[in-house]
């Protein structure tokens, strides 16, 4: 028997592998548009995810992968990057003939390598992946989708099932969502997961120290608490096995050093010209009538302390500026990516811009950071992490990027809710400010 690729929700099945934060979130919303799900998780879960969706009819939840594989017509892997390979290799053979496989993780080359390899020959190979994480409203972000080794008909299907979501479809191919992805997302998440352990290693929660006040302080707070309070192999996975992320973490963590040397050796010139040398290349092709994305009392709005914004302390910024002078050194205008960038990244580059572009702020910074020890215990703790990130990617040690992750996870936990709370408000206010910047 073929696989019916007719996309009528009486005859089409669809496949989830993997009932994480991802996989269950396209199963509430694609049972919930009406189509008919055969879903699991590993077979420990069968018993507790059934009780999870005994409410669900659409949602059948089946032992492990093979049945999900052997009676599906679209089939979605939602699992760990690390293993997708021993994944698709366990239930890839079961795939029903004819049937199209895809998977959501972040990081392409592998797992259309795994599908390769481990699929049937009839089966027809069409990926994803929701450019943000599983509690953001999927409307308006961008969807990508990869027409691998597929038909039209078949990439038709899937975008027909995934319509639901009122995503913004971007097509591209393996390769290009892997360079692409790793320039909006590598170097990012880098910047606020160095922020984390250096506040931990400081002992602070940023949120009650007096300095870390004001609205570029919020979203570094809100973001950087956002990514540790999601899974650990989330992040390790895209920067490890994405080999374009670990070229540019790699230039992250050497922005920041060698500012942050000529910080410390005063050399005010140097630190100045290069500063400006990256502001040109970055934001110099800008428009006149360019807007910024984000305004101060926008960035005001979404703070975890409860210290007055008016008694805000001129901060050196060095994870910015490294951040624009890694894009600078890297070739890298931001702004090309804007149709495939995540809430984070989008947030992240109206806060840069918004430090490069306000008037007086970028001096402002400058001068702190040339003269003003406020900041410098922060600044070193920030360069050694960032620089420990990059050698646990560089060196690809899952299990020492676990442990750095949890041990800083651990830290800020109790203020987890809040967070995400304060952070799903801010991503939806910046969302519909930048929407139009990001469609165009
Ligand atoms: N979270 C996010 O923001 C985003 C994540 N992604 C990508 O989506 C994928 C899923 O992420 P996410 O849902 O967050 O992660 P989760 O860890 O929440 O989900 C993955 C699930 O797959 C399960 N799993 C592992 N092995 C098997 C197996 N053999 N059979 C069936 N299920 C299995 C895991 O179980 P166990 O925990 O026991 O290992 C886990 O429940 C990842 O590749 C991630 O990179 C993409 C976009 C955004
Ligand atoms: O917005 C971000 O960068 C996130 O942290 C959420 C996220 C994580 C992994 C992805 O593959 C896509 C989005």
């Amino acid at each position: 028997m073929t696989a019916t690729l007719t996309p009528d929700p009486k005859v089409l099945q669809i496949g989830i592998i993997g009932m994480g934060d991802m996989g269950r979130m396209y199963a509430r919303r694609l049972s919930a548009a009406g189509w008919k799900i055969n879903a699991c998780d590993r077979p420990e879960q069968f018993e507790k995810l059934k009780e999870d969706y005994a409410s669900n009819s659409l949602v059948n939840i089946v032992e492990n992968g093979h049945y999900v594989s052997r009676q599906s017509d679209y089939i979605i892997y939602s699992v760990e990057a690390e293993n997708i390979d021993s994944i698709v290799a366990m239930y890839g053979p079961s795939t029903k003939v004819g049937a199209i496989v895809g998977g959501q993780t972040s990081c392409k080359a592998p797992e259309i390598a795994a599908f390769e390899k481990h699929l049937p020959a009839d089966v027809q190979i069409v990926s994803c992946h929701s450019l943000h994480g599983p509690n953001v409203d999927t409307r308006g972000q961008p969807l990508v989708l990869i027409q691998h080794r597929a038909s039209d008909d078949a990439l038709d299907l899937v975008r027909t099932v995934l319509t639901c979501f009122n995503s913004q479809f971007v097509y591209l191919t393996a390769s290009q969502h892997d360079k692409i992805t790793a320039d909006t997302q590598a170097a990012t998440h880098a910047a606020f997961l160095s922020m984390g352990v250096a506040w931990h290693a400081n002992s602070q929660f940023p949120w009650e120290v007096p300095r870390y006040v004001g609205g570029i302080e919020n979203v570094k707070i809100n973001i950087s608490l956002r990514i540790y309070s999601n899974k650990w192999h989330v992040y390790a996975g895209l920067a490890i096995m994405n080999p374009a992320a670990q070229a540019q973490i790699l230039q992250y963590a050497k922005s920041v050093t060698e500012l942050f040397t000529l910080m410390v050796e005063h050399k005010a010139l140097e630190f100045r010209d290069r500063v400006y040398a990256a502001k040109k290349a970055v934001f110099g092709g800008l428009p006149a009538s360019h807007e910024l994305l984000l305004s101060d009392d926008l960035l005001d709005k979404f703070s975890l302390s409860n210290v007055p914004p008016q008694e805000r302390t001129p901060n050196s910024h060095l994870s910015l500026l490294a951040m624009v002078d890694c894009w600078w050194k890297l070739g890298i205008v931001p702004y090309d990516h804007m149709i495939c960038s995540t809430p984070l990244f989008r947030i992240w580059l109206g806060v840069t811009e918004y430090l490069f572009q306000s008037p007086g702020l970028l001096d402002e910074c400058i001068n702190v950071a040339l003269e003003n020890d406020t900041f410098r215990a922060d600044d070193l703790e920030f360069t050694v992490a960032a620089r420990s990130w990059s050698e646990i990617i560089t060196f690809g040690s899952f299990k020492l990027y676990r442990y750095r992750f949890e041990t800083t996870q651990n830290y800020f936990s109790p203020r987890f809710a809040d967070a995400t709370k304060l952070g799903n408000e801010m991503i939806k206010t910046i969302f519909e400010k930048t929407k139009q910047r990001r469609l165009h």
